[in-house]
């Protein structure tokens, strides 16, 4: 494909003809081969700006920059916003792409919601994937990326990867870093999810308008013109502006909840291992038998219905296959059951009001105490960290305080920062022995929460150059502390 073509097509102005061939994307000028179109980009670390003669040295024949980036030896494809640009560039280059394109956004719930949709579409008979946290998702595998959102070129590479797999539907997980570095543009997403928002990332966003604002550009420019917008309606005024974005934009909502107007959550019975929900959907009451424990999983696999009837599925077999979700990795999974019969779950609790909603979740099911084991990752929002041993301490009987991803952090000072929110917390800096610690202790009528991990198999220690992950994963070690 040639550079003027692209350009002409994402409707960008090239400084000269163009009339060359473009072999690829690369944001990264270690990644640049001969014939790559390079991005770059000020970052938070460092300036990509600096990398410009390496990448045009390596064969980088445009450069999409800041106007006032030096550009020597290519094109320099000048815009204020080169992230977009850059994005928009990229998405004429790889095609095909899948069909059907849904999006999630919100501080908790993105894993589940794209996991849980993938689920449905894949039930209604489609080949569907989801990509975040978990990785790229498909019926026969799963691929980490390292991050939620993966940088625009891996994202998009992916998509077509998909496309060209047969995979027509994807819902993919947009984090608030990722929206605001451009990281998921340029394709026709046909609905936008807003779960919900509370405190996360605030070393990165200036403040919570700044990380909504950020999530909104999901509703305001990602969603395609006459798109759906999917919006939990039962999260207060977060709700209520999410909703009121996308009318504002002209996209069609779709509320979900106790408030909801189109899928309306009526009432909800826990059970031993799921729970029943009543919900009113076009005038008709249902009931709905979801294998899941915990109205936040509720809450998940509501809006993923949403989604998938915004997407044209038949909202009765959608509901029908609310039945049959399976569990989302980490995410309130039974690890394992001690010798005093004690249930261990593990989940991703790692905000604030995820540890009150993973919590709560289990809350029903205890006839004597809640144990919980958390901690706090390092090199993230630290302000999160007393609220998050303080909604700890109050909700559950027993909390012990522990690490979670230290990277570049002194793993002590981030347990005092919780348990400054936590003065009756227990602290075992180890994880491995809080865990055991835990396990050890739960009696028959008591259940073991271990969040914060979920998934994840390492614990990240040291950053940079000295950043090592030393293999750690909550489920087996809990299985192990368990006797199993
Ligand atoms: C703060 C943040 O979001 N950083 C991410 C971001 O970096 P950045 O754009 O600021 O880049 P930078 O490292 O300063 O470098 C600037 C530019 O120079 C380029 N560069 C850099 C070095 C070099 O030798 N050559 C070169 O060309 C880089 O490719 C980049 O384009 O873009 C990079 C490429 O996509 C990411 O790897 C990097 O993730 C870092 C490692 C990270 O830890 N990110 C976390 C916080 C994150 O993004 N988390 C979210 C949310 C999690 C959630 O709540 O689910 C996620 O989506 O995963
Ligand atoms: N709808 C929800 N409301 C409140 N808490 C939730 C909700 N969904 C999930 N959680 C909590 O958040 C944790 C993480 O869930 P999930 O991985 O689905 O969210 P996420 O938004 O993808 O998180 P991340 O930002 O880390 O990628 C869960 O383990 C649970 O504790
Ligand atoms: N995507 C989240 C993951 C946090 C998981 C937790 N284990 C931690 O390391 O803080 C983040 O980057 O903030
Ligand atoms: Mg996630």
């Amino acid at each position: 494909m040639k550079l003027g073509a692209i350009a002409q097509a994402a409707g960008i102005a090239l400084p000269s003809g163009g009339e060359f061939p473009v072999t690829g994307f690369a944001i990264d000028n270690r990644k640049v081969a001969q014939g790559c179109v390079f991005g770059a980009f000020q970052g938070t670390a460092v300036n990509g700006e600096d990398f410009i003669p390496a990448a045009v040295q390596a064969g980088a024949v445009a450069v999409v920059a800041r106007p006032e980036a030096r550009v020597d030896g290519a094109v320099h494809i000048a815009d204020a916003n080169p992230r977009r640009a850059f994005a928009r560039l990229a998405a004429r280059f790889f095609t095909p792409v899948p069909e059907t394109v849904v999006a999630v956004t919100g501080t908790n719930g993105k894993t589940s919601c794209v996991e849980m949709t993938r689920q449905i579409w894949r039930m209604c008979g489609h080949r569907a994937a989801s990509i975040g946290t978990l990785g790229v998702t498909t019926s026969d595998e799963s691929v980490s990326t390292g991050l939620t959102t993966p940088d625009i070129v891996t994202f998009l590479a992916n998509m077509t990867g998909l496309a060209r797999e047969g995979v027509t539907h994807v819902a993919y997980e947009a984090s608030s870093h990722g929206l605001s570095q451009f990281r998921n543009e340029g394709l026709r997403v046909k609905a936008g999810a807003f779960t919900n928002l509370s405190r996360d990332h605030l070393d990165y966003h200036k403040d919570m308008e700044d990380y909504f604002a950020a999530k909104m550009r999901l509703l305001s420019e990602v969603v395609e013109d006459g798109g759906t917008a999917v919006v939990w309606a039962d999260d207060g005024e977060w709700s209520a502006r999410a909703s009121e974005q996308a009318l504002v934009r002209g996209l069609s909502l779709f509320t979900v909840g106790e408030k909801g107007d189109q899928i309306r959550l009526l009432a909800r019975q826990p059970g031993q291992l799921g729970q029943v929900l009543e919900i009113e959907f076009e005038g008709t009451a249902r009931k709905i038998n979801l294998p899941l424990i915990g109205a936040y999983q509720a809450a998940n696999a509501l809006v993923s219905a949403g989604l998938a009837i915004a997407t044209g599925e038949e909202p009765v077999r959608v509901f029908d296959a609310l039945s049959r979700l399976q569990p989302v990795r980490g995410r309130l999974e039974r690890a394992a059951i001690n010798r005093a019969g004690a249930p261990v779950y593990v989940d991703y609790a790692h905000t604030p009001d995820a540890l009150e909603a993973a919590i709560a979740a289990l809350r029903p099911h205890v006839a004597g105490r809640l144990i919980v084991v958390f901690g706090a990752g390092g090199d993230r929002d630290a302000g999160k960290r007393p609220e998050m041993g303080r909604v700890t301490t109050e909700q559950a009987d027993i909390a012990i305080v522990t690490d979670d991803n230290p990277r570049g952090e002194d793993p002590a000072e981030i347990r005092r920062q919780i348990l400054a929110g936590a003065p009756s917390a227990r602290e075992t800096g180890d994880r491995r022995a809080a865990i055991t610690a835990a396990v050890a202790e739960a009696g028959k009528d008591d259940i073991v929460l271990i969040a914060g991990k979920g998934h994840e198999q390492g614990q990240i220690i040291g950053r940079g150059a000295e950043c090592r992950v030393l293999p750690f994963d909550d489920v087996t070690v809990a299985r192990e502390a368990a006797g199993q």
